[in-house]
Formats: structure tokens, C-alpha cells, sequence
């Protein structure tokens, strides 16, 4: 049977060392990191992500500002609050909860943010400087998953490593964190050929594909490590008349037969994803006020 990562734990444990940080540069420089969430619309799922940033923000000891405009507002309205975010002293990371309504261009606003408040890491300067090994703010999920296989496998040097998914906010970056910790990366998407195979090589198996319970445990490799990032609703029935849960995008009952190691969804990438937001407004503070992040204990 495959060990379950912790996400829920390792993400308490990482906040627990976020909220030392904080309070550190809080006495020692007189600094209250803030982090300014915007959501477009009231789409259900969105709420729930920004409550509970909202909370987690603030129990680590940081500002938290939420900003939250309707589902018919328009694209100079959206660009006129970053705008103001930018010039804010108080603000020093910027998050605009994504999909946005169809009549707001996402690559406009996020190419308004200021690339040293984007703490999501999407802004095409961000992602220009992780794909040249440059120093800049990297992708919350990602960084996540990284973490966890740093501390599930140490070394990852030599290891072949498969990403399934290729998008801006996940895979992509993902690949790039892999290749600089030197796996051999391959990406896999919606038009690769014998997806199983290509599953079957892989030592470290990431599914970020939104596709619920895709993978089965006879594409992974004998004591693979298998993050599943993926986050599906689903029907559930068993609960109770119009109840769901959510699973990810590897069949964990499956899998769980072939894995050396998995992350389960919930518990898994989730929590880490909110941990490394935090870690990320931490960054982006120090670097504004030119303070290096690495100078603050690591307990
Ligand atoms: N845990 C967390 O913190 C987070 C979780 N998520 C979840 O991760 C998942 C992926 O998110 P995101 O990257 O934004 O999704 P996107 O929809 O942007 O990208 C999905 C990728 O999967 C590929 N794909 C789709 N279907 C298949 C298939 N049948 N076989 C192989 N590849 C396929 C697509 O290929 P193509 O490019 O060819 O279309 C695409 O590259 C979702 O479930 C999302 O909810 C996302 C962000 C954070
Ligand atoms: N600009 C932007 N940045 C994002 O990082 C971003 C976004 N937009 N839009 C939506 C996706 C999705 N996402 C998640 C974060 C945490 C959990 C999470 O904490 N999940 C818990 C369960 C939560 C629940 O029960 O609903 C878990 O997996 O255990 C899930 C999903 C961030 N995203
Ligand atoms: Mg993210």
C-alpha cells in the first residue's frame, strides 16, 4: 500500500514557520505583510478558496484585504483596483481569483499587476524568469508540489519525471521546477499518444489534468511518488440528494495498489497551494522593502 502525503499537516507545519517569519520582520523592521484577494462574480467554489485565504492570512499575522465586485463588471474596472493595489504600500502581494467573467481579457489583468506583488507567479515576467532560472515569484501550486517531493524523495537529480498537463498556472511551471531540480521531464497533454506508456516511465507522476480519477493504478510505475493535483466535484449521492465531494485526477484506490507514495485529494496539494501563497506574500514583502526572505529563521 502506498504512503499518503500529508498536505494537510505539512501546510500547517509551513504556516506555523510563516507566522515566526512575520512576526519576526514584524518587530524587526516594524512590517505587517498584506495580501489583497480579488474575486469577480460569486461563483460558489471561488468563495470558499477566498474565505479561506482570508482566514489562513490572517492567522499567520499578515493583512488581509478582499475586494469583491460583481459578475457584470468590466474589464477598466478590474485594471482601475489593480491599479490601486499596485500604488498600495500596505498591499505587497495581489491575487485576482481566476476564471474571470467572459468580458475580462485574464491576460490583461495579470499583465497589470506589478510583478513583484504577483503572488500567484502568472504574470508573463514571472513566468519569463522561471523559464531562464531567474529570481521571481513562482507559481503557488507548483512550488507546493515541489516542496512535498523534496521532502518525500530529498535528491531528485536523474529522476524521470512525467507532468500530465501543460497549462499556464500548473503544468507548464511545474515542468520548469522539475527540470531545474534536473529530472528528466516530460509533459504530457490531451493530445499525447498512449498516455499509460508514458505514465508507465515515470518515478515522479503529476496529474494536473481536471479530469476526475483519469489515472489508474496500472499506469504508475511500481513505487512511483504520484502528486494529484486535480480537483473535481462529483456527485455523491451516497451523502445525500444533491451532495458532492471532491476527488482528484488519479484513482486513488487504484493507484494506492502500485505508488510508493500519493497525495490524496483532499489533504493533499490543496492545503499546500494556500501555504505557499502565504510563503510567496512573505517574498514578495521582503523584496519590496529589500530584505532577503532567507535572512528570517526558518523554524
Ligand atoms: N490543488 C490546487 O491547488 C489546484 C488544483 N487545480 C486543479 O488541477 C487541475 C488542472 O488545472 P489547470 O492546469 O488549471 O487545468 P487546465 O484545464 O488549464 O489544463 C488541463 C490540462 O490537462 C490536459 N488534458 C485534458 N484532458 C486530458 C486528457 N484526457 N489526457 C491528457 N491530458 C489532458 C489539457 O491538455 P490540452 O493542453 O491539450 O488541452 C491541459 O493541458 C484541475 O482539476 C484544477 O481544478 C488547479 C489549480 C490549483
Ligand atoms: N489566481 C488564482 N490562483 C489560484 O491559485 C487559484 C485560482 N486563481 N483559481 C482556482 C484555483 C484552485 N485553487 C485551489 C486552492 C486551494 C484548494 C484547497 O485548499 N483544497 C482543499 C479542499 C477545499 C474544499 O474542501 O473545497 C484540499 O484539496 O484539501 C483547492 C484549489 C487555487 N486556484
Ligand atoms: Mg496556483
Amino acid at each position: 500500500m502506498a504512503q499518503l502525503i500529508d498536505g494537510k499537516t505539512f501546510a500547517a507545519n509551513l504556516r506555523r514557520t510563516i507566522a515566526g517569519q512575520v512576526a519576526q520582520l514584524n518587530r524587526g523592521h516594524g512590517i505587517t505583510p498584506g495580501l489583497a484577494v480579488v474575486l469577480v462574480g460569486n461563483d460558489p467554489a471561488s468563495e470558499v478558496y477566498v474565505r479561506n485565504k482570508g482566514r489562513q492570512t490572517i492567522e499567520v499575522g499578515m493583512q488581509s484585504f478582499e475586494h469583491r465586485l460583481p459578475q457584470n463588471t468590466d474589464e477598466a474596472q478590474v485594471l482601475d483596483l489593480v491599479a490601486r493595489l499596485n500604488a498600495d504600500p500596505n498591499v505587497h502581494g495581489i491575487l485576482v481569483q481566476l476564471p474571470l467573467p467572459d468580458q475580462i481579457n485574464s491576460a490583461h489583468v495579470l499583465a497589470a499587476i506589478d510583478p513583484k506583488k504577483d503572488v500567484d507567479g502568472f504574470h508573463v515576467i514571472n513566468a519569463g524568469l522561471l523559464a531562464t532560472g531567474g529570481k521571481g515569484l513562482v507559481p503557488c501550486t507548483p512550488l507546493g508540489c515541489m516542496m512535498m517531493l523534496h521532502d518525500h524523495l530529498g535528491d531528485l537529480s536523474g529522476l524521470d519525471a512525467v507532468v500530465v498537463g501543460r497549462s499556464n498556472i500548473v503544468g507548464k511551471p511545474l515542468a520548469h521546477l522539475l527540470l531545474a531540480a534536473n529530472c528528466t521531464v516530460t509533459i504530457a497533454h490531451s493530445r499525447s499518444r498512449d498516455l499509460p506508456d508514458i505514465c508507465r516511465k515515470a518515478d515522479i507522476l503529476v496529474a494536473a489534468v481536471g479530469r476526475p480519477r483519469m489515472i489508474k493504478g496500472d499506469w504508475i510505475k511500481p513505487g512511483a511518488t504520484v502528486i494529484d493535483v486535480g480537483i473535481n466535484r462529483i456527485p455523491a449521492p451516497e451523502k445525500g440528494e444533491g451532495k458532492s465531494r471532491l476527488v482528484g485526477d488519479v484513482d486513488l484506490a487504484s493507484a494506492q495498489k502500485h505508488a510508493g507514495a500519493i497525495t490524496p485529494v483532499p489533504g493533499g496539494v490543496g492545503p499546500m497551494t494556500i501555504a505557499c501563497l502565504l510563503a510567496n506574500t512573505l517574498t514578495a514583502t521582503c523584496r519590496i522593502h529589500g530584505l532577503d526572505p532567507s535572512d528570517l529563521d526558518a523554524r
